[in-house]
C-alpha cells in the first residue's frame, strides 16, 4: 500500500486565496487593513529565512507587515517596551514574537505581556486557558493547520484514536486539545512513554512532534493510519543539507493510509494560519463576523 499524500503546500495556498477573498473585502467594506508584526531577535539563520518568507505571503495577501529585527543582545526592557507599543498601535492586528528567544530573555514574561487579542500565535496563557476550557481563543498555527488537513482528509474525526507524539507547549499540547475538541480519543506521548512503537500502532491518526529526524518509522503505523509529520529538520546526506520530518516517510508511506511530506506539508499550512489568525483577530477588533472555515 503506498499512502495518499496530503499536500500541505497546496492546502495552504486554497486557505491564503479565502483569507485574500476576505482581506480585500474589509478594505472595500470598510476601509481596513489587516496588520502582523513580527519580532525577530537575534540572527538565527532558520528564523531570518521564516520570517522572510511569512512577511512576503503577508503582503501577497493584502495585509501590512511590520517586521521588528532586533540584536541578540536586546534587553527585556526593550522588548517589553516594543510589544507595549504594537498592543497599543490600532494598525497592527497580530503580534508574533519568533521563538526561541535568546536565552537572556524569559519568554513566558514575554509571550504574557502581548495583547492576548493581538496574540496570533496562541501562546499567551489566556489563549491556552481558553482552548483548554473551550471557549474563543486564538489557536496555535501548527495545531491548527493540522487539524484543517485532517478533517479534510478524514471528515469527522469524531471516536479515532489520536496519537499525539510530543507535549510541547507550541505544538504537541496544543495538538491534543484540538484533537480532543473533536472528540477524538486522545494519547499524548513523550520522551518517557514506554514502547512508543506499540503506542503508536494504536492510532488511527497519528501526528509526530518530536524534533527527532525520521524517528517515526512504518513499524509504528497503524494500516490505514493518517500521519502527519510536524518536524522540520536540517540534515546532512550525501554531502547536501536536506530538509527531513520526524517520520521516516518512505517506510511510513508503505503502511500509512494518507501522510503529509516534509517540505511542502505542516510548515506551509502554519503560515497559511498565522495569516488567517490575523484576519481574525482583525474581525474580533473591530466588531465583525469571522470568516468561516479559517479557524477551530
Ligand atoms: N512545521 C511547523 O510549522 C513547525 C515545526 N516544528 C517542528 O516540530 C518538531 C517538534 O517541535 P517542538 O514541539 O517545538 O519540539 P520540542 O523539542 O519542544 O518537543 C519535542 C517533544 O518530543 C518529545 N520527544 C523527544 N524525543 C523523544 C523520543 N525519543 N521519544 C518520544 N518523544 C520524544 C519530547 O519529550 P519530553 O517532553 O519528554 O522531553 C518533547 O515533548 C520539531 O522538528 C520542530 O522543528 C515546530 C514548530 C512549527
Ligand atoms: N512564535 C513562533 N511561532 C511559530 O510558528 C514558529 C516559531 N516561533 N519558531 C519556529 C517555528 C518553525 N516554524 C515553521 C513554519 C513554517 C515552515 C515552513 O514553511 N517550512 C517549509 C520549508 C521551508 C524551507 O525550505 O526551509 C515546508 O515545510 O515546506 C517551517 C517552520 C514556525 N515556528
Amino acid at each position: 500500500m503506498t499512502a495518499k499524500r496530503i499536500d500541505g503546500k497546496a492546502f495552504a495556498a486554497g486557505v491564503r486565496a479565502q483569507v485574500a477573498d476576505h482581506v480585500a473585502r474589509l478594505k472595500a467594506d470598510h476601509g481596513l487593513v489587516p496588520g502582523l508584526a513580527v519580532v525577530l531577535v537575534g540572527e538565527d539563520p532558520a528564523s531570518q529565512v521564516y520570517v522572510g518568507a511569512k512577511g512576503k505571503q503577508t503582503v501577497e495577501v493584502g495585509m501590512a507587515s511590520f517586521e521588528h529585527r532586533l540584536p541578540a543582545e536586546t534587553s527585556e526592557a526593550e522588548l517589553l517596551a516594543l510589544i507595549d507599543r504594537l498592543n497599543r498601535d490600532p494598525q497592527v492586528h497580530g503580534i508574533l514574537v519568533q521563538l526561541p528567544l535568546p536565552p537572556h530573555l524569559n519568554s513566558d514574561l514575554v509571550i504574557n505581556a502581548l495583547d492576548p487579542a493581538k496574540d496570533v500565535d496562541g501562546f499567551h496563557i489566556s489563549n491556552v486557558g481558553r482552548l483548554g476550557t473551550g471557549q474563543k481563543s486564538m489557536v496555535p498555527c501548527t495545531p491548527l493547520g493540522c487539524l484543517m488537513m485532517l478533517r479534510d482528509h478524514l471528515g469527522n474525526l469524531s471516536g479515532m484514536n489520536a496519537v499525539v507524539v510530543g507535549r510541547s507547549n507550541i505544538v504537541g499540547k496544543p495538538m491534543a486539545q484540538l484533537l480532543l475538541g473533536d472528540s477524538c480519543t486522545v494519547t499524548i506521548a513523550h520522551s518517557r512513554t514506554k514502547d512508543l512503537a506499540a503506542v503508536c500502532r494504536g492510532a488511527d491518526i497519528l501526528v509526530a512532534a518530536v524534533g527527532r529526524p525520521e524517528m517515526i518509522t512504518g513499524d509504528f503505523v497503524k494500516p490505514g493510519a493518517t500521519v502527519i509529520d510536524v518536524g522540520i529538520n536540517r540534515i546532512e546526506r550525501d554531502g547536501k543539507t536536506k530538509l527531513v520530518g520526524d517520520v521516516d516517510h518512505a517506510s511510513a508511506a508503505e503502511v500509512a493510509g494518507a501522510i503529509t511530506p516534509v517540505p511542502g506539508g505542516v510548515g506551509p499550512m502554519t503560515i497559511a494560519c498565522l495569516l488567517a489568525n490575523t484576519l481574525t483577530a482583525c474581525c474580533r477588533a473591530n466588531g465583525l463576523p469571522e470568516p468561516q472555515g479559517l479557524t477551530a
